[in-house]
């Protein structure tokens, strides 16, 4: 298991919006976390990425704690998430975001910033080429140039995914990222989140609202109802589960 949560009990005040949560996320794996409105979905993935300390339990990342880490410690771990709103510079082009988001791989100095020496220019071309391959993989090629401001809601969640995928993590979080796609962009988010499995054997934990993309795309769900458990188990499984059936349809 790349990631397990163990026994998380999250409170805010006396009220238990997680309610002592175990499960783990097998690596090379897309797994999804699934449950009515107000299940404690969101507070989970803040947990997870290190927005909010739990009351108790702990998660360990590749066999690490990582509840003494703050979330901007995490990248450097090997853990992207994306967010609810684009961060981005919306003049700069996506292109130059893309290229902002990688780390450099030599360290540069101001010097060789502001002479434009032969090590930044080289750097400059190979993180471009970089930025190249995630734009066609996302499909954004031709986007390149435009500023981020003009491009649609759908490509904006591509150019999200992009984002957080460059700097080559081992664990990718998702968090509600389906939501507000028409059926085309759905489908290449799909594709996309298949490519990065199965090609780029990255591991991703998806925490979602939409159910139908969650039982094509993952290997395993999680399902959570009032912060508790319910079921674990294949996306076979886990339709079929009486306690999931009744917390969908008993709120419908
Ligand atoms: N900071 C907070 N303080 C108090 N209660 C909170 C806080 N954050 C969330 N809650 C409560 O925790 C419960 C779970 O909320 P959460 O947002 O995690 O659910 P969710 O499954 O993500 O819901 P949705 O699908 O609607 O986004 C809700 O009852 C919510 O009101």
């Amino acid at each position: 298991m790349i990631l397990e949560i163990d026994r998380i009990t999250m409170k805010f005040g006396t009220l238990a919006v997680l309610d002592d949560i175990s499960f783990g996320v097998k690596e090379h794996s897309i797994h999804g976390v699934i449950g009515p409105n107000g299940s404690g979905k969101t507070t989970l993935f803040n947990v997870i990425s290190r927005i909010y300390t739990p009351s108790a339990g702990e998660i360990r990342f590749a066999g690490n704690n990582i509840i003494p880490l703050r979330s901007h410690q995490l990248a450097k771990l090997g853990i992207a998430r994306t967010f609810q709103l684009l961060r981005v510079f919306p003049s700069l082009t996506v292109l130059e975001n893309l290229m902002l988001a990688m780390t450099p791989r030599e360290k540069t100095t101001i010097i060789d910033d502001f002479l434009s020496t032969p090590r930044m220019n080289k750097q400059e071309a190979e993180m471009r080429e970089q930025a190249y391959e995630v734009l066609k993989m996302i499909g954004l090629e031709r986007k390149a140039n435009n500023p981020t401001d003009g491009i649609s809601v759908g490509q904006r969640r591509m150019l999200q995914l992009g984002l957080a995928i460059i700097s080559k993590p081992r664990l990718l979080l998702l968090d509600e990222c389906v939501a507000g796609l028409d059926p085309e962009n759905v489908e290449k988010l799909v594709r996309l989140l298949q490519y990065f499995r199965n090609d780029l054997n990255i591991t991703v934990l998806m925490v979602e609202h939409i159910m139908d993309v969650v039982l094509r795309v993952c290997d395993r769900i999680t399902a959570l109802d009032y912060g508790r458990l319910i079921c674990e188990g294949t996306p076979g499984e886990v339709v079929e589960n009486p306690d999931v059936i009744e917390a969908y349809l008993g709120k419908a």
